[in-house]
């Protein structure tokens, strides 16, 4: 398939009017299913690298998911798959090769694009990172006075922050590094507050942009070589920023423009897109807390995941399935959301990290020639972790109007074992994600309700209808690895949904009207009457009203 081709249009296909009639038909009973099917369990469960995803509780049937693996043939998933791992310039509207799988190739392996070895790149950029990251946790680098680095603080934002800062919190229990922080807002309170309690002598700031352009970053960066340079002896501050600022980017120039010595600047390539980069120089500061043994590990995971997403037939191919279901929700059964829900504190920030990595991806409109999209795109995703999610939304999932399929995410060891008393409490969060995915795909009848006693009026608020599609993720514990396949995971579902949709997952031009606007608005913010006359109404009250009201 040549990528300047118009993508195939999904609605165009045999299996489309086949997945409508399908869903038009679909009696969803999650209880009859299991028990007329009792390998059903067994039959939806997949396996990939240590992750078991059981399917089975998703609304689907073996003619819906064959209708959807036609589907996926039909548009061309697999060749678009083989077109973005061989470096093809999949990512259209940008013109730019899309090979974040390259980031995780193991050392050895090549890869030509353009007659570059991006493997070989790739592996002399971590080995690079890796030797500075032994050097700050050694103690053998230290802060321009001497002292040892204890705290780093990574400013970026967007992918430059959420990919780092979920593994980091993830990947708690092997952080045995500097302690870091994350600073993105341009609210100046983020900053404030990051910085708060921070000694200048022993911090060290990792300035994180694909860029090196973005505000946020560049307006941080300055305020923390401020608050460094002015928190230090002055016959030390000509070397500072040096022994205190290191640098990722993509736009080395402009990293030494800034004052950064390019011998401490770790770069990566524009065929790496922002929220697709935790796995390169971008992870830096999660190399320094955790090591590079343990993100070695991490890039591990992702790889084996790229293998079974390149080789496995459509029919078990985790990610293609999963991607091909949450198409099936969205198009064919109305979805607007999808909550994806860690039983696991430590994946506090992982529905986050995602929001970024599906919505940046597959928020879109047209397709990568420009034509409009013909069917539904980008559901929202959200979630938060089990059981907190509980006490808060999990009625709207229960009883509330809205298709909206669940991921569980949880893992059999706890990564800090606790008892109260007798009681694993790992045991009871464990009991808890299983009861919520019985719950929502089973209910609970009106005869169910009376039985128990309940007052005939009150009988329809307690039922639970089920028929709630969910997909159970497990994996053994939460190691540097299973975070790596978890992210592949979710990589490749973007891929695939962006594939049957026929959009351009890769670029995010839809970001770049507020930037604009926002740059605009600064002067008439700081007083500009010219450019104050040129707003809108709405605008220029909301002006007069901050004027009126700033101290
Ligand atoms: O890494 P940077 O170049 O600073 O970009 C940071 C972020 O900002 C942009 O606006 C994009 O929407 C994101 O995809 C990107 O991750």
């Amino acid at each position: 398939m040549s990528m300047g081709q118009a993508p195939v249009d999904p609605t165009s296909t045999a299996a489309w009017p086949r997945l409508a009639a399908l869903a038009g038909e679909l009696e969803p009973d999650l209880r009859r299913w299991f028990v007329e099917d009792p390998s059903r369990a067994e039959r939806l469960t997949h396996e990939v690298g240590d992750l078991r995803v059981d399917l089975s509780k998703n609304l689907v049937d073996d003619a819906v998911l064959g209708a959807l693996v036609d589907l996926a043939r039909a548009v061309g998933l697999e060749e678009r798959r083989d077109a973005m791992l061989r470096g093809e310039r999949i990512n259209v509207t940008e013109d730019r090769a899309v090979l974040h799988t390259a980031l995780r190739q193991p050392r050895g392996a090549s890869l030509h694009v353009d007659g570059q070895d991006v493997v070989a790149d790739v592996h002399e950029v971590l080995d690079r990172v890796y030797a500075f990251a032994e050097q700050v946790r050694s103690g053998e680098w230290t802060g321009v006075t001497g002292k040892q680095i204890e705290t780093v603080v990574n400013i970026g934002i967007g992918g430059s922050d959420l990919g780092p800062v979920m593994a980091y919190e993830a990947l708690q229990p092997f952080a045995d590094g500097p302690a870091c922080r994350f600073l993105s807002n341009i609210d100046p309170t983020d900053a404030a507050l990051t910085l708060r309690g921070l000694d200048p002598e022993t911090t060290l700031f990792v300035v994180s942009s694909k860029t090196f352009g973005t505000l946020e970053t560049l307006t941080n960066a300055r305020l923390c070589r401020t608050w460094l340079l002015d928190g230090l002896p002055e016959s030390v501050r000509s070397e500072a920023v040096a022994r205190h600022f290191v640098a990722v980017s993509t736009a080395l120039d402009k990293v030494a423009d800034f004052g950064i010595d390019p011998e401490n600047a770790f770069g990566f390539w524009d065929w790496v897109g922002g929220r697709y980069s935790l796995d390169s120089a971008i992870g830096t500061s999660l190399v320094l807390a955790i090591g590079p043994a343990a993100f070695s590990e991490l890039l591990a995971g992702m790889h084996a995941v790229d293998e079974h997403f390149r080789t496995t037939p459509l029919e078990s191919n985790v990610p293609a399935l999963m991607g091909l279901i949450n198409v099936w929700y969205v198009d064919l059964l109305g979805a607007r959301t999808h909550a994806v829900l860690p039983y696991a504190q430590l994946l506090h920030r992982f529905p986050a990290y995602l929001q970024q990595l599906t919505m940046e991806s597959n928020g879109k409109s047209v397709r990568w020639d420009g034509s409009p999209v013909t069917a539904g795109t980008g559901e929202v995703f959200w979630g938060e972790p089990g059981t907190n999610g509980q006490h808060a939304f999990y009625q709207l999932l229960h009883q509330g109007t809205q298709v909206v399929p669940c991921d569980f995410i949880a893992f059999a060891a706890p990564s800090y074992p606790l008892v109260d008393g007798e009681q694993d409490v790992h045991e009871l969060l464990l009991a808890n994600f299983l009861a919520q995915s019985q719950a929502l795909a089973f209910g609970k009848s009106a005869e169910e309700v009376r039985a128990e006693g309940t007052a005939e009026q009150i009988v329809p608020a307690r039922v639970f209808a089920g028929n709630r599609p969910s997909t159970s993720i497990m994996a053994p514990r939460l190691t540097p690895s299973v975070l790596g396949q978890l992210v592949a995971l979710y990589e490749h579902i973007t891929f695939t949904q962006g594939v049957v949709w026929g959009i351009d997952s890769f670029d995010q031009w839809g970001v770049e009207l507020g930037k604009q606007l926002a740059t605009r608005l600064g002067p008439v913010l700081a007083g500009d009457a010219d450019a104050l006359a040129d707003q809108d109404p709405s605008t220029r009250a909301l002006v007069a009203y901050y004027r009126e009201h700033r101290s």
